[in-house]
């Protein structure tokens, strides 16, 4: 019998919010949303912006990002990609601020919050094999809405930790293809990070052959 068609490694990966604010749904899209998705990051890397490795402090994140709204940069958003070709980002689309208004009502429940979270960027990294990302605050936001993060591809082990410092208390999941990650309220501001990824296991028909994509939706807070 088929353990995908009763769903059985979902049932071995419930849905928990990790420390208030921070809630983990495995499995929310579908494969079909996903394969859907990882062909518009086809189309978004296509340009004009290119996804590129940001350089931190001197030193260029393994993740390269392509960014949809606003461009990040260390430390701030411009609409133009001034650390990368100059171009302005493509729009975020509104499909794609409608799946966020859907997660944060998954995560939190229907409130009026949710129909009305608004997010005005995405940050869209791709992860090769070697690819990680070290233990960082999101708060290049001036807004403190909730954070929406969505994986496709490769399974990755994902750090969440407390706004304080980047050690412990932290909680060490695996992020796989489809799962949703809010963090919000008084997670908002939780460092976290992205300690490695799992090659070859993407689920067939997630739409990547190899690696792994995350997207995190934001508020900025900017006009
Ligand atoms: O890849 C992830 O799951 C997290 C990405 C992240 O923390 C970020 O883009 O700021
Ligand atoms: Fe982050």
């Amino acid at each position: 019998m088929s353990g995908t068609l009763f769903g059985d490694e979902l049932l071995e990966r419930p849905r928990r919010e990790l420390v208030p604010g921070a809630v983990h749904v495995p499995g929310w899209l579908t494969l079909e949303q996903q394969g859907w998705i990882a062909e518009r990051f086809r189309e978004w890397s296509a340009g004009p912006v290119p996804p590129r490795a940001a350089a931190v402090r001197g030193h260029e994140m393994s993740v390269k990002t392509v960014c949809l709204g606003w461009h990040w940069q260390p430390y701030r958003y411009t609409r133009e990609a001034t650390d990368v070709n100059g171009a302005r980002v493509l729009p975020l689309p509104d499909w794609l601020a409608r799946v966020g208004r859907l997660a944060v009502a998954e995560a939190y429940g229907p409130r009026e919050a949710a129909r009305d979270y608004a997010p005005d960027t995405a940050l869209v990294n791709y992860y090769d094999d070697a690819a990680r990302m070290g233990m960082h605050q999101d708060k290049d936001e001036v807004s403190r809405e909730p954070v929406v993060s969505l994986s496709i591809g490769d399974s990755c082990l994902f750090r969440f930790g407390n706004p304080e410092s980047r050690g412990r208390p932290y909680e060490d999941l695996v992020l796989a293809s489809g799962d949703l990650f809010v963090f919000g309220g008084p997670a908002r501001l939780a460092f976290h990070g992205v300690m490695k990824t799992y090659p070859d296991t993407a689920p067939a028909g997630c739409g990547l052959g190899t690696g792994r994509i995350n997207i995190t939706l934001r508020v900025t807070g900017l006009d």
